[in-house]
């Protein structure tokens, strides 16, 4: 893992159809940080999370990926990046158990825990053969949180986090980002002020709207 990984980010937007999103965005970001991305309802949070995860193109501009002073390919990227979106797919057939081996067949997972460990963590324990279908909508968002925070990347991006957390959760979710993003890049796009209250900078995308 990289341990000095930045993003720059330059005159960046998006529009669908005729309308732009946003529009004229530069920012840098560091590893080692935690940034929020804040904006109402439909103003491009989620968009822009998936531009830099690479999974959407941008309508102009460009992004840059580097790690310890070298340019990272774009197409390299989603080794660097993991995320805790709502759209994000789970295979729905697999047991916990499963899913976990699968995921830490292409990521590998940090701080030398194991996998009953992630599992213990994340208080699944009771369910760990119990298929993700059968979770509720609180264990399944711990699960993608407990991924994020613990697998090796550097760039941790959460939509939302704390949706469908109940308080005990929530309380979870702030434990583990102290414990966990300290060395990550993390990004949160969110609408709860007490979900990036740690954050080091916070961006208002409604200020790259333009017309
Ligand atoms: N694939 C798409 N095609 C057309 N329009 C889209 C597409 N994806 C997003 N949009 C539009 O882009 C705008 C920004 O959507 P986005 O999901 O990024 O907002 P958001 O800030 O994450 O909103 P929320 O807080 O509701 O999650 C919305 O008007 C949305 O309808």
């Amino acid at each position: 893992m990289a341990n000095d990984f930045s993003i720059k980010i330059r005159d960046l937007g998006k529009k669908f159809n005729r309308e732009w999103i946003f529009r004229g965005l530069n920012l840098e970001l560091h590893q080692g940080q935690a940034y929020a991305v804040t904006g109402p309802n439909g103003s491009g949070k989620s968009t822009l999370l998936k531009i830099i995860s690479g999974i959407a193109p941008p309508s102009s501009g460009e992004i840059e990926y580097f790690g310890n002073g070298k340019k990272i390919n774009a197409s390299d990227i989603y080794k660097h990046i993991v995320a805790c979106t709502p759209y994000l797919e789970i295979i729905e057939e697999l047991t916990l158990r499963e899913f976990l081996d699968f995921h830490f067949q292409f990521k590998k997972i940090s701080y030398n825990i194991a996998i009953d460990d992630l599992i213990e963590i994340m208080y699944l324990r009771n369910s760990k053969d119990k298929k993700i279908m059968d979770f509720s909508s609180g264990m399944r968002q711990r699960l993608k949180l407990g991924i994020a925070f613990y697998s090796n990347s550097e760039i941790v991006l959460l939509d939302e986090p704390t949706m469908n957390l109940d308080q005990k959760a929530i309380d979870w979710y702030h434990e583990q980002i102290k414990n966990t993003s300290k060395d990550k890049l993390l990004l949160i796009c969110s609408n709860q002020s007490d979900e990036y209250r740690f954050s080091n900078q916070v961006i208002d995308i409604n200020q790259f709207k333009k017309k």
